[in-house]
């Protein structure tokens, strides 16, 4: 018989633990899944109940104890601890159905869960590094538990969601993102680490909290912040040399700072930043394909100038320059405004992100505005009457009837993307922003949104949210080599994303969604991952491999969620 007809043996996983340390272990266990065999190996008599069950009764016996529970709160504090305990149960929930789940386990649930960590917090997952452990970082990484981690999410807690400071509660969001990496990039849970950088709050309730877990302690900033990066950092680099370090929610100008310092030096990027332009680049080409304005007519609006607001401005405004418009022309077609309004050169507070978006410091002479050193939000809207306009603001509610009027009469499908996240913080409501316009906006929001009926069809809204390139660039790391994150690749990223757009198929453009569903995220993932390595390679930053070895590596580093049979580890 010839090799390649010979069965393929099963696979099976050599484990070092035993007893109780192997039922705590959250990659490894399988609660009263472990058989006769694995029993009498790993010395699990006697701790547990005498049934033996598969997986999937595990599976049914979880759903119906999760869809007893009154809300998805409860649902989501219920899963974090079922995670908690064995990693591989939980995914085989969250892949019954990534529509039912993500919602649960990530955007919307989890800012609420980041506001109330102390309270449901039970047992420690991943890192908390603390400000108090300088000198000692490289020390803390070394715990060979970690020795395969490949995937970092790291956070300080600084402006997580649309909802601020949140400390050391923030930990629930690189745990979220990292859920999220599993489930839609087949991530190994045994090779994800969430880290929390703990150098205090400014949130007062938090301080004043007496179930505050994190330090009390105002936020460490400047130098010394910096510093405590730099070691943070340094420790990673030496620990993992080819690891991808993810930062999270960190607050807009930390971001930006700490992006431009270590891009050039290793594999690392800023999800809210690249991740969300990279996203909002690929709806914007599938918006275009459902009959908004060509990108070379685009002006855009941006409403809240942080880190993903300078994000989607430098993406798109690159994607324009690729398509031949001249550099400075495209710069100028962005309108970004902040907490000062419109941002013009010559402001004092301009940010690194900001600067090059600047419009002329005389830019509203000639407009009718209130305060021509402030010019607000509806100023901009009546007199630029953008073709999209963008919320990365936080600010709920903040794009009204008649901010968005001018927007509603143009002759072109109006783009509006309401980004902000949880739900109380969103820009406008997407019901609302289609019957504005009499359902002729191309409207996308960032967390999730059940469909909107108009004229009794449904309109699909599409959730415009990073989940759609994170896990795609973990699994491009993984499998491809990648050992930096370009500009270039988050344009692949959104073109990968943009060419499995419903919209790129169909006659009915009116009521298309721009990308696929969220059932389909793993689909996505792969996608992107391919176009990333490809887009490595062509830069240099990746190894070279035939399209052949490529589709072998994605299909060797995705994990799913079974449990293999385990042998003893030779000690
Ligand atoms: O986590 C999400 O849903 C998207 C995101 O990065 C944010 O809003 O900060
Ligand atoms: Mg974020």
């Amino acid at each position: 018989m010839p090799a390649s007809a010979q069965p393929s043996p099963i696979p099976s996983r050599k484990v070092g633990l035993n007893g109780r340390d192997l039922l705590e272990c959250p990659v490894l266990n399988k609660d009263n899944a472990f058989d006769a065999r694995e029993r009498d190996l790993f010395g699990l008599h006697g701790l547990l109940p005498q049934h033996v069950t598969t997986l999937p009764q595990q599976v049914a016996r979880a759903t119906r104890r999760l869809e007893a529970l009154p809300d998805n709160f409860s649902r989501h504090v219920a899963l974090r601890e079922i995670q908690d305990r064995n990693e591989t149960l939980f995914h085989a929930i969250v892949a019954q159905s990534l529509e039912d789940y993500l919602p649960i386990i990530y955007t919307p649930c989890i800012g609420r869960a980041c506001q109330q960590f102390s309270q449901i917090w039970t047992r420690p997952r991943g890192l908390f590094l603390n400000y108090g452990d300088r000198g000692r970082i490289a020390d803390i990484l070394s715990d060979p538990r970690w020795d395969d981690v490949r995937v970092i999410v790291a956070s300080d807690g600084g402006s997580i969601l649309g909802i601020g400071d949140q400390g050391a509660n923030g930990m629930g969001i690189p745990i979220g993102k990292l859920a999220l990496y599993t489930a839609c990039g087949g991530l190994d849970p045994a090779c994800a680490l969430p880290i929390l950088l703990d150098v205090g709050t400014d949130n007062e309730a938090l301080l004043h909290d007496p179930d505050y877990i994190g330090w009390r302690h105002r936020r460490v900033r400047g130098a010394e912040y910096d510093a405590f990066i730099a070691e943070f950092v340094a420790a990673v680099q030496a620990r993992w040399p080819r690891i991808a370090l993810h930062w999270e929610d960190l607050a807009g100008e930390d971001a930006l700072r700490i992006l431009d310092q270590y891009r050039g030096r290793m594999c690392t990027y800023n999800d809210d930043i690249q991740g969300t332009a990279g996203v909002t680049a690929g709806a914007l080409l599938a918006a275009i394909r459902a009959g908004a304005a060509p990108l070379r007519q685009q002006r855009i609006v941006i409403f809240g100038a942080g880190g993903a607001g300078c994000g989607i401005a430098d993406l798109l405004s690159r994607m324009m320059v690729a398509e031949g418009m001249d550099p400075q022309e495209a710069r100028g077609r962005f309108f970004m405004i902040d907490v000062h309004g419109l941002v013009r050169h010559g402001m004092e507070e301009i940010t690194r992100g900001q600067e090059p978006f600047a419009q002329p410091r005389d830019i509203a002479a000639t407009w009718d505005v209130h305060d021509p050193a402030h010019v607000s939000l509806a100023e901009v809207m009546a007199h630029v009457r953008p073709t999209m306009l963008i919320g990365t603001s936080g600010q709920g509610g903040a794009f009204t009837r008649e901010i968005i009027a001018p927007m509603a009469r143009m002759p072109q499908r109006p783009v509006i993307f309401a980004l902000s996240n949880p739900t109380a913080n969103i820009e406008a409501m997407p019901e609302d922003l289609l019957s504005w316009t009499d359902g002729r906006a191309i409207i996308g929001t960032g967390g999730p949104f059940a469909p909107v009926v108009l004229d009794g069809r449904e309109r699909p809204v599409d959730q415009i949210n990073n989940s759609y390139v994170f896990p795609g660039v973990g699994l491009a790391v993984v499998a491809g080599g990648i050992t930096r994150m370009t500009d270039g690749m988050f344009l692949a990223a959104a073109r990968a994303l943009a060419d499995l757009s419903p919209a790129a198929g169909t006659e009915d453009m009116a009521s298309a969604a721009l990308l696929p569903p969220v059932s389909e995220l793993p689909r996505a993932a792969i996608a992107v991952a391919r176009a990333v390595i490809g887009q490595g390679q062509a830069e240099g930053v990746a190894p070279p491999a035939t399209a052949e070895d490529i589709e072998a590596a994605l299909e060797r580093a995705i994990w799913t969620a079974r449990y293999l049979p385990y042998e003893k580890a030779d000690c």
